[in-house]
């Protein structure tokens, strides 16, 4: 079994008097320890599907199984426990919280996951490490670079070892050079650390480094040609 799996998923939302349906039967497997890109264009449903992958939203019919867990049968509750152990979500800007610094931002997911003090310290030191910000810990987000603020919010995803890491553009508000080093390291995690991760992009460049590039149209995947490129 994939450690992501999607089975006959549709959403449709209500604009109006249209129906509008950006994922239409869609099954996509994503094996434990892969790097997909998603692409497409505009409003094709790409950051829906994070949101269903990630329990935030939740299917019209279908199934999402996440290392086993059926998603999509959680109830409310359940899901915001199993979302905080199991899923890191990077945002296209970081969402940092201003008046907390560095490491109190990387350190928020951790609060609602069952650690003791020691154990929490060192989930979020070796976050901080893994992006290469453990002299900036005591940085607020003002003081750091648009960059440094990328890196922080992608420590913050990956502090309680979430099995799936879903990111949505996370190098869309960068310059090209800052977002090379994100793209270096969202790369680094998912080898070093095997962090299977699930991005959306509109960046060529970044989806190419994926190891499996998808490409979403008119409710359905496509076959990507950048992966032959
Ligand atoms: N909660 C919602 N209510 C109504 N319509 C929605 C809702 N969420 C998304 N949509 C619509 O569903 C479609 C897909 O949106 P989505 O944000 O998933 O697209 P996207 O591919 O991520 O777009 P972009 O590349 O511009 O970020 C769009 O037409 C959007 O307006």
């Amino acid at each position: 079994m994939a450690l992501v799996e999607l089975r006959g998923v549709s959403k449709s939302f209500r604009k109006g008097d249209e129906t509008i349906t950006p994922l239409d039967n869609i099954d996509l497997d994503i094996e434990a320890g892969e790097f997909v890109s998603l692409m497409g264009p505009s409003g094709t449903g790409k950051s829906t599907l994070l949101n269903l992958v990630s329990g935030i939203d939740r299917p019209d019919s279908g199934t999402i199984t996440v290392d086993g867990t059926e998603v999509t049968k959680l109830s409310r509750s359940k899901l915001a426990d199993w979302r905080a152990a199991n899923l890191g979500y990077i945002f296209q800007t970081h969402n940092l919280i201003p008046v907390l610094t560095a490491y109190e931002n990387v350190e928020l997911p951790t609060l609602l996951l069952k650690l003791s003090s020691s154990q929490r310290r060192q989930r979020v030191e070796l976050a901080m490490e893994a992006v290469g910000l453990s002299d900036r810990s005591d940085h607020y987000p003002r003081q750091l670079s648009g960059g440094q603020e990328q890196r922080v919010g992608i420590a913050r995803a990956i502090v309680a070892h979430p099995k799936v890491v879903v990111a949505d553009e996370p190098t869309g508000s960068l310059d090209t050079e800052t977002s090379e080093q994100v793209q270096i390291l969202l790369q680094r995690l998912n080898k070093e650390l095997d962090i299977t991760l699930l991005m959306v992009t509109h960046d060529t460049d970044a989806a190419r480094i994926a190891s499996r590039q998808l490409v979403l149209d008119r409710g359905k995947f496509i076959e990507s040609q950048i992966a032959v490129a």
